[in-house]
């Protein structure tokens, strides 16, 4: 038998959804990251969360049939301003939040970790009020070994697959 996705050793869509809804309220709770989220945000905003990690980390392709993919993601937070003052907050938020509510691994939460670093930069890459758009890129695939690439090869850590 193979080695489970990240997914299924996360424990699956009830620990997407444990995952995304304590990372969310550490956002809230945040003084560097309450701000962007003290608009009126999607009640259905930690759902949407808890699906497009789950996809990412090999789990059913619900945020891409339902919200549009990475594409979509991207363009929530693109264009939002030239300096940003969130990433570091959103990092420590996320790597908190997968200490309280997933398994304690230590090959999961570094695979989690360098995931996070890597996709944060990336939106953060889109938020500057010129920024050209993303286009339509592939959804983010993670394993064991890193992010899959598009020719299935894997790399680790780096934000690419930026669509010109
Ligand atoms: C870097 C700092 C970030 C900030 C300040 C931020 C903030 C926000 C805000 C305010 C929303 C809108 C919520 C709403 O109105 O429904 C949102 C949506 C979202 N964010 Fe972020 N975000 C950040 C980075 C990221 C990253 C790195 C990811 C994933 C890798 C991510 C994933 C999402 C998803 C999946 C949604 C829901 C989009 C949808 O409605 O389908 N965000 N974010």
């Amino acid at each position: 038998m193979g080695r489970p996705t990240l997914y299924e050793a996360a424990g699956g869509a009830p620990a997407m959804s444990a995952l995304a809804a304590d990372f969310h309220q550490r956002c809230l709770a945040h003084p560097g990251l309450s701000h962007p989220f003290e608009r009126d945000i999607d009640p259905a905003h930690v759902a949407h969360l808890a699906a497009y990690w789950g996809e990412v980390f090999g789990g059913p392709d619900d945020y891409s049939r339902t919200r549009g993919g990475h594409g979509a993601m991207i363009r929530v937070h693109a264009n939002q301003c030239d300096e940003d003052p969130f990433a570091g907050a959103f990092v420590e938020c996320f790597d908190a939040a997968v200490a309280a509510t997933l398994p304690d691994d230590p090959e999961l939460r570094a695979v989690l970790g360098d995931y996070i670093r890597a996709a944060t930069a990336e939106v953060v890459s889109y938020m500057p009020l010129a920024a050209a758009g993303p286009g339509e890129p592939p959804m983010p695939r993670w394993s064991w070994a890193g992010r899959h690439g598009l020719d299935a090869s894997v790399s680790t850590g780096e934000p690419d697959t930026r669509t010109p």
